[in-house]
């Protein structure tokens, strides 16, 4: 894939569906009683997994030219796959569909591509074991697949060693299949789209701090759900309308939920001009983002901001090579486990560029600045590295091309498209 030069971004755009709202939308529809109607549904490889998974478990999920219909059968409406589940790219599906399937009256198997093979699943596996439930790594390496033989589960509290989402969902998932009040401690608060979704599909979920707690046996029923523009997406037009001279975007409908708005945080650190405009701070909150060319500066970005970032960084080590300053980012390590080891990754594609960038055990150290040229670069299938790098391809001096820049279709199929029309 080819990056394209332009010479400013003008416009508006808006961006696909939130990618973890969309995938817990078709879960919790199909574990709802009636109709669930899903508008802006992301329909990226990922979420079209989630999907799979459960029309296979016998939930009929009618895609109306992007508009989904979830004939949700409640609860206990599942029925056992007759093949393995097939998560493909998508470690949301996975987590989270784990702590679904430990619950239920029947065996089933995940699977998925090479990258979902190598991602840590004892994370998930540890708490599920506590509950008694009946969960196993078929290679015995902790990584997918995943035989599991649902039934019910017993309650528990749990401390979860890492700030993740997709535990913390999953743990409260199983917990409504088990005998009591189940609950989820994390060192720092992750997304928390599963507590706003199963609370608005009529579960009891209540927050404090950094716990999680689900009442069992959740009577859910239908919704209808609009998926707010996804900000890790948007985070590369925020990226390309700040670095490229001369551009004003409008990036519309924009999901600013405070667990996931840490980019807007750090890119005003940097000095960016970012302007929200009709806030609404109904349910899942959303704005407008107006974008305007800054110049930017380094800064620090670690501690409790990480998890409200994390799948922005690749993004924001692009911003900070093309800074003046030093940025450093730390208490980062999740990033290893990702679809790629996003440390490693961008350390070495940035500095195929010429970057000034040293990758560290929790993060990196880019010192900005310095004139980047064109390279080829390898996104080892990761479409955060892809799309990074297709912004970097923009203002760097000469041709940029990335090796496997379709992978963008996890994410948003119509990356390149949205990019080039701005630029027109
Ligand atoms: O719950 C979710 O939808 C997600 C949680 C995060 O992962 P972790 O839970 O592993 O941090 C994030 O990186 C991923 O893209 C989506
Ligand atoms: C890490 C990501 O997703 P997942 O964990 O669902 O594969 C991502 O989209 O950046």
């Amino acid at each position: 894939m080819e990056i394209k030069k332009l010479t400013n971004l003008h416009g508006e755009l808006t961006v696909p569906g939130d990618k973890s709202i969309s995938h817990r939308a078709v879960m919790f529809g199909s574990l709802a009683k009636g109709t669930t109607k899903i508008t802006h549904f992301l329909e990226g490889a990922d979420c079209l997994s989630t999907i799979s998974c459960f029309r296979k478990m016998g939930i009929d999920i009618e895609n109306n030219n992007g508009e989904i219909l979830v004939h949700g059968k409640g609860l206990h409406g599942l029925s056992a796959p007759a093949d393995i589940l097939d998560v493909g790219n998508s470690g949301t599906t996975t987590r989270l569909i784990s702590g679904i399937l430990a619950g239920q009256n029947f065996v089933s198997e995940l699977t998925g591509d090479n990258s979902i093979q190598s991602r840590p699943m004892k994370r998930i596996m540890t708490p599920l074991l506590s509950m008694g439930a009946d969960i196993a790594s078929m290679k015995g390496n902790n990584c997918v697949p995943l035989r599991i033989t649902g039934h019910p589960l017993k309650a528990i509290h749990y401390d979860s060693p890492v700030a993740s989402a997709q535990v913390k969902s999953c743990v409260l998932l199983a917990g409504m299949y088990s005998d009591g009040i189940t609950s989820v401690t994390e060192p720092v608060l992750s997304r928390n789209h599963t507590e706003i979704m199963l609370n608005y599909f009529g579960a009891q979920v209540t927050s404090e701090g950094t716990t999680a707690s689900i009442a069992p046996e959740p009577s859910l029923f239908a919704r209808e759900i609009t998926v707010p523009g996804d900000i890790s997406s948007a985070a590369y037009f925020i990226a390309a309308g700040l670095l490229v001279p001369g551009s004003e975007i409008l990036l519309k409908n924009v999901g600013i939920n405070p667990t996931r708005d840490g980019l807007l945080r750090v890119c005003k650190d940097m000095g960016a001009d970012i302007t929200l405009l009709n806030v609404n701070m109904d349910g899942e909150p959303t704005a407008d983002l107006l974008v305007r060319t800054s110049s930017l500066h380094g800064t620090t970005v670690g501690g409790e901001i990480i998890p409200t970032l994390i799948d922005e960084i690749p993004m924001i080590a692009v911003m900070a090579a093309f800074a003046e300053g030093t940025t450093v980012i730390k208490d980062a390590k999740e990033l290893k486990v990702k679809e790629s080891d996003r440390i490693l990754v961008m350390a070495e594609n940035l500095s195929r560029m010429g970057a000034d960038i040293t990758p560290t055990d929790d993060g990196m150290i880019i010192h900005g600045g310095k004139p980047l040229h064109g390279a080829e670069i390898d996104s080892y299938q990761d479409h955060r590295v892809a799309m990074s790098f297709a912004v970097a391809g923009l203002l760097c001096d000469g041709p940029l091309s990335i090796k496997g820049g379709d992978c963008v279709k996890i994410s948003y199929p119509e990356f390149y498209e949205d990019l080039y029309r701005l630029g027109e």
